[in-house]
């Protein structure tokens, strides 16, 4: 095939590149996996951490090394990257990389003899200048900015104000809370800092050997955006700048793209010379990985698409701005008029993993890592484990090993038996609640139950009847890792519904990737900036070969009886965040508020 388009998806844990011919179909794959490949680094499922701060962060070191990898490991597989005419990627959201005054220099003069991070990564104790003000990137799991979004949420008067104006209230993870806590912890640093890019933007500038412009999807994820008038927030940029200079700090961050299909130029000679990519390889705007992912298949307004990663997202494409506190609305990565919506959750595969790692250390015949038993357990156990819906009370759980950003709530887990209008808590070690509740073995159900019923919360009022059916979505495609799960696919559709039913993607593993590789072939090939990527999509689509339908979703009855339990889950939330979460935002995120 001739031209072939790479897309990336820069996660929490792994590096993936794919290649599609210009048909989309998929020619390649290769992943560097971060804590296998790269242990030196010290890092625990892609990240380090500072407990006593709440801090989580990356080292951009380590994906400098990753990039040489990954196309090191596209080539061993066959791929001819002398084929690839665009490239696009997708980085994680809200990580931002702190560029030091050397770095558009550094990036141009790249020698193809080294590797990346040998010539823009600083040396240590700073013996060494290098391309970054700061050799880390705060990662989306951080929550060490309640202070800052205090004052974020606050600058315009509230948080529904700020999601308003922005998109979201104001949230740890988001880039303009992270900026003002790295100016006050590390004013030195900050002032060294010539440019601030996103992970995409950042990403985008290693290929282009020069330092490229924010897209407008992703910098949704900012709180930094005034979204209603596609301009850079001023008042939020003060806020951010404080006592340093406002105009300094839009200079940082430069400008943002509003076309994603837009080519900021050709790829830089060290890919061409290291590499073998032709020099007229097109650098296509990087987007989030969330906004990449909605680019995956040709979404109608009334699908949804439950990503199952490190988090858990749930995405879908609208055109109606709707914002809320609770939630996420960023502008679509490449149609005008189109929002994204999104709801994230930090406590997704890992909260999965503990689970299912309980449930498998009471056999010890069970293969390390096998999902085997918590699938079966999952699929056996009741709807929400009343053998009898008339008289059992209904298990309600929360299971956060990490701070929670929906609701706000600290680590934990908390169960509870729901019955009358009235939650018992559950207490483990207690012999009676053990019998209504045995652990860990009820927990698979319910961990899955109460993810997609936080899930159906709170996007219920963005769904519509479906004919004669209730209000809800009409595909669910399930993405990432756990979307290669069927009894994961089983709950989401018994407890979401959808009336097509429950599909995923059967073309390459990662959703993500593969938007972005479908986005660098709507860039180079569109006919005119005029044609629309649903309409580049859909000449291309081919439905029976890129997608497959797992399961049913609606079931009749069921998705009833999970709506009626969607009263007690909220209560729950309530409880919960009064218990434990940050007063002050215990309103915005209780469940109850989105009806
Ligand atoms: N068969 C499976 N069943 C359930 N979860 C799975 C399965 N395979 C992978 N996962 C989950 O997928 C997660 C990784 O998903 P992925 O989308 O690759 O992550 P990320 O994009 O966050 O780096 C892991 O945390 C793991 O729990
Ligand atoms: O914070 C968010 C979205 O707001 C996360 O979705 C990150 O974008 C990371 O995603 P994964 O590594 O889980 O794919």
């Amino acid at each position: 095939m001739a031209d072939q388009f790479l897309g990336f998806d820069l996660s929490t844990q792994q590096l993936k590149g794919i290649v599609v011919g210009s048909d989309l179909k998929l020619v390649h794959e290769a992943k560097v996996d971060f804590d296998a490949d790269f242990s030196k680094y010290g890092i625990h499922k892609g990240v380090l951490t500072n407990p006593s701060e709440g801090e989580v962060f990356a080292p951009v070191a380590l994906w400098l090394e990753a990039i040489d990898l990954v196309l090191q490991r596209l080539k061993e597989q066959g791929a001819d990257l002398s084929k690839v005419q665009g490239i696009s990627g997708a980085g994680m959201q809200h990580g931002t990389v702190f560029w030091s005054q050397d770095a558009e220099k550094l990036l141009v003069g790249l020698d193809e003899g080294k590797t990346l991070a040998e010539q823009l990564e600083g040396g240590a104790k700073g013996e060494r200048k290098g391309a970054f003000s700061h050799p880390f990137s705060p990662n989306w799991q951080d929550a060490s900015t309640q202070n800052q979004c205090d004052r974020f949420d606050a600058a315009l008067g509230s948080p529904e104000k700020l999601a308003d104006a922005t998109g979201s209230s104001a949230h740890h993870r988001f880039s303009g809370p992270q900026i003002l806590r790295f100016r006050e912890k590390y004013p030195e640093a900050y002032k060294a800092t010539a440019r601030i890019s996103l992970v995409s933007s950042f990403f985008a500038s290693i290929f282009r050997g020069k330092i490229c412009p924010v897209d407008k999807g992703d910098v949704g994820g900012t709180n930094l955006w005034d979204i209603n008038n596609g301009r850079w927030h001023k008042d939020m940029l003060k806020l951010t700048a404080g006592d340093s200079d406002v105009s300094d700090l839009a200079a940082k961050l430069g400008e943002v793209h509003e076309d994603g299909g837009h080519s900021f130029g050709n790829i830089s000679p060290y890919f061409v010379k290291r590499y073998g990519f032709p020099p007229s390889a097109q650098i296509i705007t990087f987007t989030g990985d969330n906004p990449s992912t909605i680019l995956a298949l040709p979404l109608r307004s009334s699908d949804a698409i439950v990503s199952l990663g490190t988090s858990t997202t749930f995405l879908m494409s609208t055109s109606q701005y709707k914002p809320d506190a609770a939630y996420h609305f960023m502008n679509h990565p490449a149609t005008s008029g189109l929002y994204m919506f999104m709801l994230c959750y930090k406590n997704g595969g890992l909260a999965r993993e503990h689970i299912r790692d309980a449930i498998n250390s009471l056999h010890p015949s069970a293969a390390p890592n096998s999902w085997d038993l918590f699938n079966s357990t999952a699929t056996s156990t009741p709807v929400l484990g009343q053998e009898n819906p008339e008289t059992d009370p209904q298990r309600l759980g929360l299971y956060f090993p990490r701070p929670e950003i929906v609701p706000n709530v600290r680590a934990g887990t908390w169960r509870f038996l729901y019955k009358d209008h009235t939650l018992t808590p559950v207490d483990p070690d207690n012999n009676n609640d053990n019998k209504a509740w045995p652990i860990p073995q009820a927990d698979a159900r319910a961990i899955l139950e109460s993810q997609f019923l936080s899930l159906r919360l709170r996007s219920q009022n963005l769904v519509e009847p479906q004919g004669d059916l209730p209000p809800q979505p009409r595909r669910i495609y399930m993405v990432g890792g756990g979307a290669a799960n069927s009894a994961i696919a089983e709950l989401a559709g018994q407890v979401l519904g959808g009336s097509e039913g429950v599909y995923k993607l059967d073309i390459g593993g990662n959703a993500c990737a593969l938007g972005a590789a479908y986005k660098a072939a709507w860039g180079v090939l569109r006919a005119s900036p005029d044609e629309k990527f649903e309409d580049f999509l859909e000449k291309r689509w081919n439905e029976t070969e890129f997608v497959k339908k797992i399961c049913d979703g609606y079931r009749e009855g069921v998705f009833e009886r999970y709506g009626a339990a969607l009263e007690g889950f909220a209560e729950m939330e309530r409880r919960v965040v009064e218990e434990n979460g940050d007063p002050k935002l215990a309103d915005q995120n209780a469940g109850g508020k989105v009806s």
